[in-house]
């Protein structure tokens, strides 16, 4: 066994590498031409992050094969570690770090948990400790702690569970764990995020009559997510139903240790697929999975709305650009997490666009609406915010300063808009190490393969 690179403090999840010296902004490079390139990607985030979570309340050890070493897979295992669970690194190692073992342990609580920027840890990890024995404080990045999280701690209360927030209603808090939820029967409204029933379902098995959950809201975004949370539980022998739309129900019971694959991050596979569109090229991702739960796997309809072509050739994906980028009326309800590459794209097409369905993305890293109609706007685009989406009208965009919000996928962004405006700077291009630290190093690669025009 290798000393756990999730425990030595030296290594560089946090991509602080990437960041040029004195916190500089990125500049972001502008494609000579038409890229062509095959881009490996690391583990999915949505992935990693709930199969740590199951591997820590399993009845037996679990192996993570090619997970995510990122930021909020870091906040993830600190997380479990501190409850009680023990986290090591097996001497298999990958492109992208080795592949790690979880051995359940008692979980002790009396601890505190960062949730740095991470969503999946600030949702997932608070039902979690509700079975721990003792008190758990949860905070999180000074940004992330205004994200909601009322639905979490009122559901988690009316289980029974008590909960500490000095009335907030938000990061931090205290879960007083007692070791046991007795569980029952409980109506949420998730309508400003999914997380909140992935967070009851994935630990629902270990309360002790399971969890009978039901939706009731206005909207419920990111279904994908939710169907990702049931398939990783009935993986590990977990009885899920959805007696109706909206309903789910766990049986209680144990969740089986097991080995399992990362896939690649699909998510995250959208900027590079998006820079084949945006110069022209193409790009390749391998190790693209036949059947998934992720939602970027949209992306195979969704790019050729904007034009693209799209080949699969057993599991690589090539997404190719036509030189014409068409606008687009879409509505991303189902797949919020992909808006900031698409709207980047959108802002580079030939006729205008409408995207709706994600007035939750508020919600996200920040209020990506605002964002990214104001870092586009800052560069001489035309980028209107709807209730529930944006309206862009594409325009000659200038260089500028792209600011990031302490959010990866707009640092992304940034950097798609970049590859074709001259002059694009991003500021905190290290934010990326939340879900993919090697983001610099992977599109600078990219490029290279770039055909001068
Ligand atoms: O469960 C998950 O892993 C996620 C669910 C989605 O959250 P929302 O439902 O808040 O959009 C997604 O956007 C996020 O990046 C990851
Ligand atoms: C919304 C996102 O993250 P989180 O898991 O922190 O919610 C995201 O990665 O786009």
């Amino acid at each position: 066994m290798l000393e756990s690179q999730y425990s030595a403090p030296e290594f560089d999840i946090y991509g602080d590498r990437h960041q040029p010296a004195g916190n500089e902004p990125w500049p972001a490079p502008l494609a000579a031409g038409p890229i062509s390139a095959v881009v490996s990607l690391p583990g999915s985030k949505s992935l990693t992050n709930r199969e740590l979570v199951l591997a820590a309340l399993a009845d037996s050890p679990s192996v993570l094969r090619a997970p995510l070493h990122s930021k909020d897979s870091q906040n993830m295992v600190d997380a479990l570690r501190a409850l009680g669970t023990t986290i090591t690194d097996t001497d298999a190692t990958g492109e992208f770090g080795p592949d790690v073992l979880v051995t359940p342990g008692e979980l002790t609580g009396s601890t505190t948990v960062d949730c740095g920027l991470a969503g999946t840890v600030m949702r997932f990890v608070p039902p979690v400790a509700a079975l721990a024995l003792g008190p758990t404080t949860f905070d999180a990045d000074d940004s992330a702690r205004g994200r909601p999280m009322t639905t979490l701690i009122s559901s988690l209360r009316d289980l029974g569970v008590d909960i500490n927030d000095d009335g907030r209603g938000s990061l931090p808090f205290t879960v007083h764990g007692t070791g046991r939820v007795a569980g029952g029967t409980l109506t949420i409204d998730a309508s400003s995020s999914s997380q909140f029933v992935s967070a009851l379902l994935l630990a629902a098995a270990r309360f002790e009559t399971g969890l009978t959950l039901t939706h009731e809201g206005e909207r419920l975004p990111s279904l994908p997510h939710i169907d990702m949370t049931i398939a990783a539980l009935a993986a590990r022998g977990v009885t899920v139903t959805s007696p109706a739309p909206g309903t789910w129900r766990v049986e209680p019971g144990p969740i089986a240790g097991l080995d399992v694959d990362i896939e690649p991050d699909l998510s995250n596979a959208a900027p590079f697929l998006v820079a084949a569109v945006v110069t022209g090229g193409s790009v390749t991702i391998p190790r693209w999975p036949a059947e998934t739960t992720q939602v970027g796997a949209e992306l195979l309809e969704l790019l050729p709305k904007f034009g693209a072509e799209v080949v699969v050739d057993g599991d690589r994906v090539t997404v190719s650009g036509t030189g014409r980028i068409s606008g687009v009326d879409l509505d991303l309800t189902t797949a919020g997490e992909l808006a900031p590459p698409l709207v980047a794209l959108a802002a580079l097409a030939d006729s205008p666009s409408t995207i709706t369905g994600i007035g939750h993305i508020r919600h996200h890293e920040t209020d990506r609406l605002a964002a990214l109609a104001t870092e586009i706007n800052k560069l001489g685009g035309e980028v209107t915010e709807l209730e529930d989406g944006l309206s862009i009208v594409p325009k000659p965009l200038t260089g500028g300063l792209w600011s990031s919000y302490h959010d990866h996928r707009m640092a992304t962004a940034g950097a798609i808009i970049g590859l074709v405006v001259k002059g694009v700077s991003i500021e905190n291009i290290a934010t990326t190490a939340k879900t993919l630290p090697q983001f610099p190093e992977l599109w600078t690669t990219m490029l290279a393969g770039a055909v001068s025009r």
